[in-house]
């Protein structure tokens, strides 16, 4: 009897593009592909501010590189994933939220934040795409999605509705281009420590709510996301497309 081989979780050879690197779960989910072998490409707004971590990166021993990237600014989007693809792996991190009741929502609040979550995601993720599909590549695209996703939440309809949009057109992609071999996922996060949840996490109040809505009783860290993108960047997954990878502690489980 021939024992089954256990799939490569290893990315050597393979081309990463990290939107929204410079900080929190982008900034995770760069050095995770790094130390799984990939080359990385770091994208944010601004290239300075991913100089020290370019430099860490390599300085123990991955490949790492900048890119000027604005995820919602499209034709700008399309021209630096055509002129530095193809990438095998893309990780779209970026993202805002502007949290208000939905009575108070704004026009300008909803666009901002459909603007980046929705369409930059979008365009972004069919730039990489179209990448794969002209060079005829295979590869594995995430984005960074929510439990909010899955389930609706206080003064975060606007959010909610951009996340699950995102769920929305990674299915439809992954129903698409699967058949080229190009899988699309998303991995939902709970209330993960970042900059962007640093002003709820210092309400005492709100901390002691989001630690008793999730299951496992502790806030997330940066370091709960990195082996869910390994594993669904890698072979590991390779039968894994059009899904969310849920990484929240049980809170979506009631
Ligand atoms: N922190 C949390 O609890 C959770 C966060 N998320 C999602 O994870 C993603 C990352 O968020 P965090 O790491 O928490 O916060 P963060 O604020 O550290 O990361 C967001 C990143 O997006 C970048 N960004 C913003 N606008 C951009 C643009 N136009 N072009 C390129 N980059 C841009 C920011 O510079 C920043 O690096 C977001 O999509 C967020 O919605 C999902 C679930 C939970
Ligand atoms: C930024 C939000 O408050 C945060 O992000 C998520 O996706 C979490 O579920 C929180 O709602």
């Amino acid at each position: 009897m021939t024992l089954p081989k256990t799939p490569s979780f290893r990315l050597d050879g393979k081309r990463a593009l990290v939107a929204g690197a410079s900080s929190g779960i982008g900034l995770a989910c760069a050095v995770a592909l790094g130390e799984a072998g990939a080359e990385v490409t770091l994208a944010a707004r601004r290239v300075d501010s991913l100089n020290a971590l370019v430099d860490k990166m390599k300085a123990a021993g991955m490949s790492a590189s900048a890119l000027p990237l604005d995820v919602s600014n499209v034709a700008a989007t399309q021209a630096a994933v055509a002129s530095n693809g193809p990438f095998d792996i893309l990780v779209n991190s970026a993202g805002l939220a502007r949290h208000s009741p939905a009575a108070d929502t704004t026009e300008a609040d909803f666009d901002v934040a459909a603007d980046l979550n929705v369409k930059g995601a979008y365009f972004l993720t069919q730039a990489v795409a179209k990448g794969l599909l002209a060079a005829g590549k295979p590869g594995s695209l995430i984005n960074i999605s929510s439990q909010m996703a899955h389930v609706g939440g206080i003064d975060r309809a606007v959010y909610c509705a951009t996340k699950h949009a995102v769920e929305g057109f990674t299915k439809s992609m992954a129903i698409e281009w699967g058949k080229a071999g190009i899988r699309i996922n998303t991995i939902c996060p709970t209330f993960i420590l970042t900059d962007l949840t640093r002003p709820t996490f210092e309400d005492p109040e709100k901390r002691a709510w989001i630690e008793d809505k999730i299951k496992l009783g502790r806030a997330g860290e940066v370091e709960d996301i990195m082996g869910a993108v390994v594993f669904l960047a890698s072979q590991a997954s390779a039968m894994v497309t059009g899904t969310s990878l849920l990484v929240d502690g049980g809170w979506t489980a009631e």
